[in-house]
């Protein structure tokens, strides 16, 4: 990855509204999403999150409402590629082309130098397979391929629509440092996915939104201190429980049924206990904090 500075520019959506017919896909959307960020664009399956970036790279066209780039929309915006780079669908390349042509057609069709395609093949880990057929790739090939083709103009601006989505776990962990490789740059890095764990460990700035609408908007740390995440343990010795967890450094409160613990893994607290000899009769996780925070605010899961 090059280290030049890239100055990001914000996303704004204002007051967004889309309806298909009889089906309201946004309803009186506004967020913000800042530069040098990466900003989680988060809500169940349905929810409204791919009409919103649809509108807000010009291919949707808004029933009322703004989407903008830097206080402009899609259209207006002179370079569109060297501004804002999408990777929207990662299935949509043609089979029979491989990763490089594909890559080369789309630095052609704008005006962009097609030494640019080799950088970008590097910036993804993609040279070795650059010359085979699309049409074999793995998902998180077609990922990659996916964030190479948004890189090619070197944009300020990325909005990446699940792209976690089908990687395995040393993909995750390589996008995951990527992108914040990109927000360190200074850029706007905008990934949406229906599953906060999926992305939770990726990102700055959350907006969530169910049905439409804004549920939330802020920093995933502020959600996290929301519900944090417990562990309940008893034991029937509860002086030595409570002495093993403070000389173990874990804060707990006291209740009818145990302690809570300020952790989320039971692990730990059954190791601090049992290398101090107390013997439980319940250990168990309460909330996994950020996940059930999602799921009651968008209403999907049992804690809604
Ligand atoms: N072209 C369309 N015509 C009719 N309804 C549509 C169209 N596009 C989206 N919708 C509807 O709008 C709502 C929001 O869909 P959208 O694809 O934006 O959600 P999403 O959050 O991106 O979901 P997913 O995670 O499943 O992609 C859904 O009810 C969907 O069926």
């Amino acid at each position: 990855m090059h280290d030049a500075s890239v100055p990001g520019t914000p996303i704004e959506v204002q007051g967004l509204r889309k309806t298909f017919g009889d089906v309201t896909a946004v309803e009186d959307l506004s967020f913000a999403v800042q530069p040098g960020r990466v900003t989680g664009f988060l809500g169940p399956n349905g929810s409204g999150k791919t009409t919103t970036l649809r509108i807000l790279l010009g291919l949707v066209q808004a029933t009322s409402g703004a989407a903008t780039i830097g206080g402009r929309a899609y259209r207006d915006i002179p370079d569109p590629l060297r501004t804002v780079g999408a990777a929207l669908e990662a299935a949509s390349f043609h089979p029979g082309r491989t990763a490089r042509s594909h890559l080369r057609i789309q630095a052609l069709a704008n005006g962009i130098d097609r030494g640019r395609v080799q950088t970008v093949l590097d910036m993804v880990g993609m040279t070795e397979y650059a010359d085979r057929r699309v049409g074999g790739y793995s998902m998180g090939m077609r990922q990659r391929l996916g964030l190479a083709g948004a890189l090619l103009g070197d944009p300020g601006v990325l909005v990446l629509d699940e792209p976690v989505n089908g990687l395995d776990p040393e993909g995750i962990r390589w996008i995951r440092s990527f992108l914040r490789a990109l927000a360190e740059q200074g850029r706007t890095v905008v990934v949406s996915s229906h599953m906060l764990g999926e992305v939770q460990q990726s990102v700055d700035d959350v907006v969530i939104i169910a049905q439409g609408r804004l549920v939330r908007a802020g920093t995933i740390a502020s959600l996290e201190a929301e519900n944090p995440p417990q562990v309940l343990v008893d034991a029937a010795d509860r002086d030595a429980l409570a002495r093993s967890l403070t000389a173990a450094g874990l804060a707990f409160v006291a209740g009818p049924d145990g302690f809570r613990v300020a952790t989320a893994d039971p692990g730990l607290v059954g190791h601090v206990t049992f290398a101090a000899g107390v013997e439980l009769r319940t250990l168990q996780r309460l909330s996994t904090g950020l996940e059930d925070t999602f799921l009651a605010l968008t209403g999907t899961g049992a804690a809604a």
